[in-house]
């Protein structure tokens, strides 16, 4: 059960906002599809669920076209807010899950294991508009989710939801990709996706700029950080050679470096400015990727 999408490309009028995309989602795998504003996830997404038409391209999904027969496969989990505010919560369920395949009592007893899972049960009778943001975007998770999809299409799932949430629809998230779902997600959140995927791509104003898994996205950057941790005056490390970039904190530094051999003139040089309190050498973080690669494109 695999995502491909082929050399998809979305104009809007003379605007391009999907330009030449390649990529493959497979089965049980987490893809993280990353981009800053408008860089062309949610139009992407849209073309995938068939909303939207590609003007060249193809986008199968188990070497189909996605169509309305389709749909009890794939759950979507839209940025914006899908629901009726002026329904309520178990009928609204009911009805998106109808929607995607399910019998009306398949749908309730499902959605009263969701509302559960996710501690809101005595919700099931209140108006959508009654409820908190962050439970709003829960009652549209479990919409995505209760129909138990093969193919995952979530854009900003976490949007909204606290550290507590966040971690319960993680784990549900996880659960499906170990049932081998396919499941492709954007975040602004690099700390998600680092810890969530194993593939990735970045976009830029349409276009693919990183692709590849985690690690290898990693370590085709090159550069490594360097932290120390010290109470001493470290300016004078900011300009040894070598050092692309450097972060402070209450506690010391952290220093972008093009090599090792620089690491070691830094530990050098720290430890002439007096004891140092700890010293690593870290691989980068997705944020220092994706700051560098689409801050380059747009300067
Ligand atoms: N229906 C439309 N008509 C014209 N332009 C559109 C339309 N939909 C999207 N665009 C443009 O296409 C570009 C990509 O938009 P899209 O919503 O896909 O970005 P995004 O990566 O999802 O952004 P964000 O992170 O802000 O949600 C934007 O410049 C947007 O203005």
């Amino acid at each position: 059960m695999t995502l491909q999408l082929e050399n998809v490309t979305k104009r809007f009028g003379d605007f391009t906002a999907v330009d030449d995309l390649t990529l493959t989602v497979g089965e049980g795998t987490m893809y993280g599809f990353l981009g800053a504003n408008g860089a062309g996830k949610t139009t992407t997404f849209r073309m995938i669920l068939g909303l939207l038409n590609a003007n060249e391209g193809k986008i199968t999904w188990n070497n189909k076209k996605i169509t309305y027969a389709t749909s009890p496969e794939i759950g979507y989990l839209p940025e914006e807010r899908g629901l009726y505010p002026k329904m309520k919560v178990e009928d609204q369920l009911i009805f998106l899950g109808q929607l995607r395949g399910m019998s009306k009592a398949d749908a309730k007893s499902e959605l009263k294991k969701w509302l559960e899972r996710m501690e809101i049960p005595h919700y099931a009778n209140k108006k959508v508009e009654e409820l908190s943001k962050g439970n709003q975007q829960k009652i549209q998770v479990i919409a995505s989710l209760m129909h138990n999809p093969r193919l995952l299409i979530l854009d900003e799932p976490f949007s909204g939801l606290d550290p507590v949430n966040v971690e319960m629809l993680k784990k549900a998230i996880l659960e499906f990709r170990n049932q081998g779902a396919t499941i492709v997600f954007s975040s602004h959140r690099m700390d998600h996706v680092e810890e969530l995927c194993e593939q990735l791509s970045i976009i830029d104003k349409g276009k693919q700029i990183v692709s590849g898994t985690l690690r290898d996205v990693k370590r085709s950057f090159g550069k490594q950080n360097v932290r120390i941790k010290s109470d001493n005056d470290l300016t004078l490390l900011d300009s040894i050679a070598g050092v692309t970039s450097v972060h402070k904190s209450i506690e010391g530094a952290v220093y972008q470096v093009e090599s090792e051999l620089v690491a070691d003139a830094l530990l050098t040089e720290a430890l002439k400015a007096g004891p140092i309190r700890h010293f690593a050498i870290e691989e980068p973080s997705l944020q220092d990727i994706f700051i560098e690669k689409v801050g380059k494109e747009h300067a």
